[in-house]
């Protein structure tokens, strides 16, 4: 195991308990998912972890080591762990290529060169090698403090949101190469996020926190297949909740369905459509059925009465 968190407390105020008992293991060389709504704890808990917030209560060990927070520590931060929050701390009058090799070993220079090339390839900040980092953005700079943390081979990678500053595409060009890279060179890494879709294709596992309770920790699929309760549920989209009275009245085998889940049906359950709009792949419907609202999506505009069935 390489991260292990027993019966840990803390609170950021006397009053107000956020983690009580919280409970986690990590198994080396894995992609870790830490989800929730805003305010949850996810920043709070890579924080605890990388050494930067005194828990109250219980141990966290590190590949064997136990870990005493910054109490003990001189230099903030524990040294086998490296995290990227939304401070990049970049040294501001070297460029990016320095900033990213800043921890790379100068024996072999022609080696370091190649190692900065690649990781600048990862992030996709080739472009801004020679730049001082004033002249980049916020997401940029994010880049940057992620490349200069893989060079760093960390036993555990800890990134709080790195997507949250970019637009779409470059988004999905880095999640491809960032979590690509993550697995060639098997480091562990745990990433927070409120929104599981974006990196579900490369999660190994998704450890879901609700108001600070450790609620589920499962497989990505298995998550999303049973999801614990609605909360969970809600973090893959929208999603359809039907009280255990109404799972019975309809005769179906679970209580959420997301949109996608539901067909159209020659036969069925008899509702009608109130609404039925383009959502680029697929046509997004509210319907009605026995008085009960739901969401649906198909490939056709809908209207009038319809047949659902239910998986
Ligand atoms: N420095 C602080 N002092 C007091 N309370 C805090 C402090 N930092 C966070 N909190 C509270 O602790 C709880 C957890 O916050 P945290 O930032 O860990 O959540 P989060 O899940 O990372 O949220 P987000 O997704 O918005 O970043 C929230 O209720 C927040 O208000």
């Amino acid at each position: 195991m390489l991260l292990e968190i027993k019966n840990l407390h803390f609170s950021h105020q006397p009053e107000k308990k956020l983690f009580q008992n919280l409970n986690l293991k990590i198994e080396k060389g894995k992609i870790i998912a830490l989800a929730g709504e805003s305010g949850c704890g996810k920043s709070t808990l890579l924080n605890i972890i990388y050494g930067l917030l005194q828990w109250e209560k219980g141990e966290i060990i590190l590949d064997d080591v136990q870990l005493f927070g910054p109490k003990k520590n001189i230099v903030p931060g524990e040294a086998d762990i490296k995290m990227v929050a939304q401070t990049y701390d970049l040294m501001p009058f070297a460029t990016v290529a320095e900033n990213v090799g800043k921890f790379l070993s100068n024996i072999n220079l022609k080696e370091k060169k190649e190692k900065v090339r690649q990781l600048l390839e990862v992030v996709g900040m080739t472009e801004f090698s020679e730049t001082l980092p004033k002249y980049l953005s916020g997401g940029q700079q994010q880049r940057v403090a992620i490349a200069r943390a893989l060079s760093q081979m960390p036993k555990l990678l800890l990134l709080d949101e790195p997507f949250s500053n970019l637009d779409y595409s470059r988004k999905i060009e880095l999640r491809e190469k960032l979590f690509t890279y993550v697995k060639e060179n098997q480091l562990s890494l745990v990433i927070s996020t409120h929104e599981i879709q974006e990196i579900m294709p490369w999660t190994d596992r998704l450890i879901i926190l609700m108001e600070g309770r450790l609620i589920q920790n499962d497989d990505p699929k298995e998550t999303y297949q049973n999801p614990y309760n609605e909360y969970v549920a809600k973090l893959f989209g929208e999603v359809n909740v039907f009280l255990n009275e109404e799972k019975e009245n309809f005769n179906l085998n679970k209580n959420f369905y997301f949109p996608q889940e539901i067909k159209i049906a020659e036969n069925g359950l008899e509702a009608e459509v109130l609404d039925s709009r383009f959502a680029g792949n697929h046509y997004w419907n509210k319907v009605k059925l026995m008085g009960k609202n739901l969401v649906i999506y198909s490939d056709q505009k809908l209207n009038g009465t319809i047949f659902l069935e239910f998986p």
